[in-house]
């Protein structure tokens, strides 16, 4: 079902999730409810704790060459780890928990990554681009960090006055 997305400053989004231990038709729920949250809210990236749960699971997906949202496309996560990461990118990000703020983030440009799919399946894959991106702003959300504490002092004051008069307007 459609969850809540929770919105800075929310102290939940600042909590750091714990690993998924059990494979089970809970974890099957949460994912499938992580997927119709974030299509209907037209995400292409979303953590478990955006919903209020703090398990290392998230999940990914990419707007294909042709402008489509495939679900065959949909990464589903669980207990990532980056084995390895190189390179600099940037690009200009958002996050369905900072509705209608985006900013330039530098990202690692290409990630080695661990992690698990939906029935405890270990899989190791490279990651470049686009994806890499959206695999760090996802794991960012892991330990409780949100892209806009990577902005530069100036841009985070930016945003801090910015937010502010959109939430004294009652958004
Ligand atoms: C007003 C508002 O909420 O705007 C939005 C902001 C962000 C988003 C989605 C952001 C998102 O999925 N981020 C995933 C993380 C990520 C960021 C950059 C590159 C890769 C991965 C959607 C919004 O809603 C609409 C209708 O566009
Ligand atoms: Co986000």
């Amino acid at each position: 079902m459609i969850r809540e997305i929770l919105v800075y400053p929310n102290k939940i989004l600042r909590e750091t999730s714990r690993d998924v231990i059990h494979f089970d038709a809970t974890l099957h729920e949460l994912l499938d409810d992580m997927y119709e949250t974030m299509i209907t809210k037209e995400g292409i990236g979303l953590a478990a704790i955006q919903i209020g749960v703090a398990q290392n699971a998230l999940i990914i997906n990419l707007v294909d060459e042709t402008g489509l949202q495939k679900k065959e496309n949909l990464y589903e996560i669980i207990n990532p780890v980056i084995l390895e990461k190189d390179g600099s990118t940037v690009y200009q990000e958002g996050c369905l928990s900072v509705p209608g703020y985006y900013d330039e983030v530098t990202r690692a440009e290409h990630i080695k990554l661990r992690f698990y799919d939906r029935m405890g399946v270990m899989h190791e894959e490279e990651f470049r681009d686009l994806m890499a991106i959206a695999v760090q702003h996802e794991m960012d959300h892991l330990k409780g960090h949100l892209f806009i504490e990577k902005l530069s002092y100036l841009k985070r004051k930016k945003f801090e006055k910015e937010w502010k008069k959109k939430y004294k307007a009652g958004k």
